[in-house]
C-alpha cells in the first residue's frame, strides 16, 4: 500500500470526528489540526476520549463519523511506516533482549532488522543505557523497558511521533529525560503528538494544545492563549489597613492572609496605584501574577474534570 504522501501543512488532521461504543459517545465531534513540526498536546482527564482520538487519528479504529489526514493520507495505515506510536498499554516480549526488542519494533514499521539492531545500540549507548542492551526485557527497571519502548517507537526515524501517556509509570528523572528526548525530536523537525492528564508536561513541552472533556474540545491554541483566558492575579499587601483608597479595590477583591487578593482590573494597576499612593496606604508588597494552565485548564474544562485530573495524578504518582 502506498499512500499519498504531501509535504502538509499539518501533519494530523481530524475533522468532525465521532466513536461510540455502546450507547456511549466517547468522543463527540472532535476537529484537531496538528501543525508538522509542533509538540502537540492533548490534554484531558481519564475517560475524556485521548485515546480513542488518537487511535482514531493514526486508523486503528474507524470513526463513525468524521474523516482524518496523517502525513497528507487520507488512509493513515498507509503512511505507517514514517510513524511511530506508543500506546498507552506498554508491553514487550518479556524474554527479547532489549537491543533486539528496539529492531523488531523497528522491522514491523519496515525497518530492516540490522539497521534497527545497529540504531538500538546506538542510542542505548547515546543514552547511557549500553550495558542494558544485551539483557532481557525482563530484567529491566520498569522505567528502563518503558525507555527500550520509546526506542522501539523512534528506531524507524518516523516524521510523526503519537504517544499516548508516555509520562505515566515514570519516576521524575526518567520524565524529565523524556522531555528532553521529545524536545530532541522537535529540534529535528519531528511532529510529536502526545496525550496526557498532567498539566506540567503540556505546559513546559507544548506549541499548541487541546483540552477535551466528555469528548468534546474545549480548548484548542497555544499554552499562552489558554492562560490569556484568565485574568492575572494581583496580590497587594499595605501599611495601613482602611482608609479612602480601598474604595479603589475592585469588586472582586478577598482579604486573605493579611493580604488583598483580586483579579487585574481591564484598565490595568495603575488607577488602583494612585488611589493607593494618594491615600497614603503604605504599599507593603504588591505582585501580578499571570495564572499557569491549571489554572486556566480549571476555568476551561471545569472543576469537575480538573478534579478528576488531580485524582488520576496522584494515582500515576503513586505508580511510579
Ligand atoms: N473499546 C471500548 N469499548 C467500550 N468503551 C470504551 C472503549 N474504548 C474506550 N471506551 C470508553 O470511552 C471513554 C473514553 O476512553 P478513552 O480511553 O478514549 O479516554 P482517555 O481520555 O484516553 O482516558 P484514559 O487515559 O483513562 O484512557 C471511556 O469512558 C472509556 O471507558
Amino acid at each position: 500500500m502506498t499512500g499519498r504522501s504531501t509535504n502538509p501543512t499539518y501533519a494530523v488532521e481530524g475533522h468532525g470526528l465521532v466513536k461510540t461504543f455502546g450507547d456511549f459517545r466517547a468522543v463527540d465531534g472532535i476537529d484537531i489540526a496538528v501543525p508538522a513540526g509542533a509538540i502537540y498536546g492533548v490534554l484531558g482527564p481519564n475517560g475524556a476520549g485521548k485515546t480513542t482520538t488518537l487511535r482514531m487519528l493514526l486508523g486503528i479504529i474507524d470513526p463513525d463519523e468524521g474523516h482524518r489526514t496523517l502525513l497528507g493520507s487520507d488512509r493513515p495505515l498507509s503512511v505507517a511506516a514514517q510513524v511511530g506510536y506508543l500506546p498507552e498499554e506498554r508491553g514487550l516480549y518479556p524474554s527479547m533482549k532489549a537491543a533486539e526488542a528496539i529492531a523488531f519494533m523497528g522491522a514491523l514499521r519496515g525497518l530492516p532488522l540490522k539497521i534497527g539492531r545497529d540504531r538500538a545500540r546506538a542510542m542505548m549507548e547515546a543514552h547511557g543505557m549500553a550495558d542494558a542492551a544485551d539483557k532481557k526485557v525482563r530484567e529491566l527497571s520498569k522505567g528502563m523497558a518503558q525507555t527500550v519502548q520509546l526506542f522501539g517507537t523512534l528506531v524507524h526515524e518516523p516524521r510523526l511521533i503519537v504517544l499516548d501517556e508516555p509520562f505515566s509509570g515514570l519516576d521524575a528523572i526518567n520524565q524529565g529525560k523524556l522531555e528532553a528526548l521529545i524536545r530532541e525530536q522537535a529540534r529535528r523537525g519531528v511532529t510529536i503528538l502526545f496525550s496526557t492528564h498532567v498539566i506540567a508536561h503540556a505546559e513546559r513541552l507544548c506549541e499548541r494544545i487541546a483540552i477535551i472533556a466528555g469528548g468534546r474540545i474545549r480548548f484548542e491554541g497555544t499554552v499562552g492563549e489558554a492562560r490569556d483566558r484568565l485574568r492575572p492575579q494581583v496580590r497587594l499587601s499595605t501599611r495601613v489597613s482602611d482608609g479612602s483608597w480601598r474604595r479603589a479595590l475592585p469588586a472582586d477583591t478577598v482579604a486573605e492572609n493579611g493580604a488583598w487578593h483580586f483579579s487585574l482590573p481591564e484598565e490595568g494597576i495603575e488607577p488602583l496605584l494612585r488611589a493607593l499612593i494618594d491615600g497614603q496606604a503604605g504599599i507593603e508588597s504588591l505582585s501580578i501574577e499571570r495564572p499557569g494552565l491549571h489554572d486556566a485548564f480549571v476555568a476551561i474544562a471545569g472543576e469537575a474534570a480538573a478534579q478528576a485530573m488531580a485524582g488520576a495524578t496522584s494515582a500515576s504518582e503513586e505508580d511510579a
